[in-house]
């Protein structure tokens, strides 16, 4: 591949990996060891992509309790010492994700992973689900000294894939995708299936799908060629 093919770069949890479940459930176990009463996964899933930290604070402000800052570390360490347990637990690929990076990797796209996830965790969940060979780079929250929504993190994700962030497009499901694609110029493509606490239209992506079918390479070129690449 040389440096005009194309790049597709993925954001990992609640857009290609249904992770929620395996999340809160590692973030119930920590909470139970404070004795708090367990969260309701549906009323946790839109900030299951914000990370253990941002998830244990919005409970204790929600149960209206303090948090001090040793205790948040405890609790954060016992999230992240549990769920690395349980990877991959019963987190999967969205349906139709396999599919759709099958029809794009045939296509001649270069796929990339940046996600705010922990390097290891990420290297290790896309393993055990058999994805690792799919992407040329895999760029976790603590791969660089940046991270999204910094725009250095998903371009050098791009340059580590050999991939010309000219020619790239993002597909993420959140605010943080959405921000961090448009701060470096890059088109974005908003999952409506991943975890946020607002519509993604409303964050101002290129374009929206409901589900990877829509994911084509015919969608990616156009989202390419009107960013001018
Ligand atoms: O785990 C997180 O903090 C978020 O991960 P993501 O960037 O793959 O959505
Ligand atoms: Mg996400």
């Amino acid at each position: 591949m040389d440096a005009k093919t194309p790049t597709i770069v993925f954001d990992l949890d609640g857009t290609l990996v249904d992770t929620a479940d395996d999340l809160i459930a590692s973030l119930n176990h920590a909470l139970s060891t404070e004795g708090m009463r367990r969260v309701d996964p549906a009323w946790l899933r839109p900030y299951a992509g914000h990370g253990g930290r941002a998830m244990i604070e919005r409970v204790y402000a929600a149960e209206r309790r303090a948090l001090a800052p040793g205790l948040l570390d405890a609790l954060v360490k016992g999230f992240l010492d549990h769920y690395s347990d349980s990877i991959p637990g019963v987190s999967r690929p969205f349906p139709g994700a396999v599919e759709a990076l099958e029809r794009l990797a045939d296509a001649g796209f270069r796929l990339a992973v940046c996600t705010n996830k922990p390097q290891d965790y990420s290297d290790r969940l896309l393993e055990a689900l058999g994805l690792s060979a799919h992407f040329s780079a895999i760029c976790g929250a603590d791969a660089l000294t940046f991270r999204k929504p910094d725009p250095r993190h998903l371009v050098e994700t791009i340059l580590r894939a050999n991939g010309d962030p000219g020619r790239s497009v993002m597909v993420g499901d959140s605010r943080t995708d959405v921000d961090t694609a448009r701060a470096a110029g890059i088109p974005v493509v908003a999952v409506e299936f991943g975890y946020s606490d607002v519509r993604v239209h409303d964050l101002g992506p290129s374009t929206v799908i409901a589900d990877f079918g829509e994911l084509t390479p015919d969608l990616a070129r156009r989202l390419i060629s009107a960013a001018g690449g």
